[in-house]
């Protein structure tokens, strides 16, 4: 546990943790978190933008922000996740990014929760006294997979020892079994979790066993544990069974949209919501047939906000031209641009 800092000053207490003050503005220290809402609904799983040659871009942030809040009502979000391209920045680069994702959301945004994961516990634990001290609303760590955790005590050490490095932070497991390669059941996971990790909070599952994730709600309803889906394409499935929002790369230019459906859902409108997951499900079949992943979600996420995300980060590479008109035609036939032409219009004043 990291301890002490109460008795150093601001500037002493940065330099203890080895922030990075970007501005002159200065970013509070946070002791305890003040009560905040429930986290729930749409979390954008955020990209990283990065310059034509591959520096983070911290410059478009802002204007990333303004365009969540105000283009698709979308007022959570995950930064320096899979999406974030996370694991393939530089720890410093990581605390930059969350410092600047803090400060720009502050007073527009609702969460802003940070991914601590790393293959290293003192990396992971840096990252976590980092957030602490940013006043991020809450941490997520994906299992470690290099050396991969075997067993449930394995995972839940590793996720405790950087759970207490922010005491006051709300913590969340990020489940994402494809990339991590880590099938450790969530259910087992949670059996007793609160003793372990008392700042538990909830668990952003991207997984597609939805028979696991019907059985962590089924048994922690009472815990006031938030579940946070994470495959966007069987969002309405997991709303079903009673997960309580989501998390992911398309709600950064779907979010309307995908709103609209957990508004019918919330009406009990099915029809409705299932044409809204239709049309998502319509969009990410044919992306996913060309080939999706992160670099592609910059490159729609570029075109859909006009906002230049950038190339990702080397082993992926830039989206083809081929796929992002493909991808862009695909959008305009299913009538998804029609919100986004009018931001064009008022962003490029065409
Ligand atoms: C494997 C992957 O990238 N999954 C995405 C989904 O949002 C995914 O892009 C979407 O369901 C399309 O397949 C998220 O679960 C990842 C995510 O939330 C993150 O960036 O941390």
């Amino acid at each position: 546990m990291f301890k002490g800092l109460e008795n150093l000053s601001y500037e002493e207490r940065l330099q203890e943790l080895g922030l990075l003050i970007l501005e002159k503005e200065k970013l509070p220290i946070c002791s305890s978190m003040a009560p905040r809402k429930k986290l729930q609904g749409l979390v954008a799983a955020t990209v990283t933008p990065m310059t034509p040659d591959g520096q983070i871009n911290l410059s478009v942030i802002r204007q990333y922000v303004d365009y969540l809040v105000s283009k698709q009502n979308v007022k959570n979000i995950f930064v320096n996740g899979t999406t974030g391209e996370g694991l393939a920045l530089s720890i410093q680069e990581r605390k930059q990014l969350a410092e600047e994702w803090v400060r720009q959301g502050k007073d527009k945004l609702d969460h802003v929760i940070i991914h601590v994961g790393a293959l290293s516990l003192p990396g992971s634990q840096e990252l976590a006294r980092h957030a602490a001290a940013i006043g991020a609303s809450g941490i997520a760590v994906i299992a470690p997979f290099f050396f991969k955790p075997t067993s449930k005590d394995e995972l839940l050490a590793f996720l405790r020892e950087v759970a207490s490095e922010a005491p006051a932070v709300p913590f969340y497991y990020y489940h994402i079994p494809p990339l991590t390669g880590v099938k450790i059941r969530v259910e087992e996971l949670l059996d007793g979790i609160k003793e372990q990790i008392p700042t538990f909070q909830g668990v952003k599952f991207s997984d597609t066993d939805l028979l696991d994730l019907a059985q962590c709600i089924n048994k922690n309803g009472g815990e006031e544990f938030v579940f946070l889906y994470g495959v966007d394409e069987q969002l309405l499935s997991a709303l079903a069974i009673g997960a309580n929002g989501a998390v992911g790369s398309t709600y950064n230019y779907l979010g309307q949209k995908t709103n609209m459906m957990l508004q019918a859902f919330a009406q009990h409108d099915l029809a409705l919501a299932r044409k809204y997951q239709f049309l998502t499900g319509e969009f990410l079949n044919f992306v996913i047939k060309l080939g999706f992943g992160v670099a592609q979600t910059k490159a729609v996420m570029t075109f859909v906000s006009g906002i230049p995300m950038g190339p990702p980060r080397l082993p992926l590479v830039k989206a083809s031209e081929e796929f992002i008109a493909k991808a862009k035609a695909k959008l305009d036939m299913l009538q998804f641009t029609d919100c986004f032409s009018m931001w064009h219009v008022e962003v490029n004043g065409t």
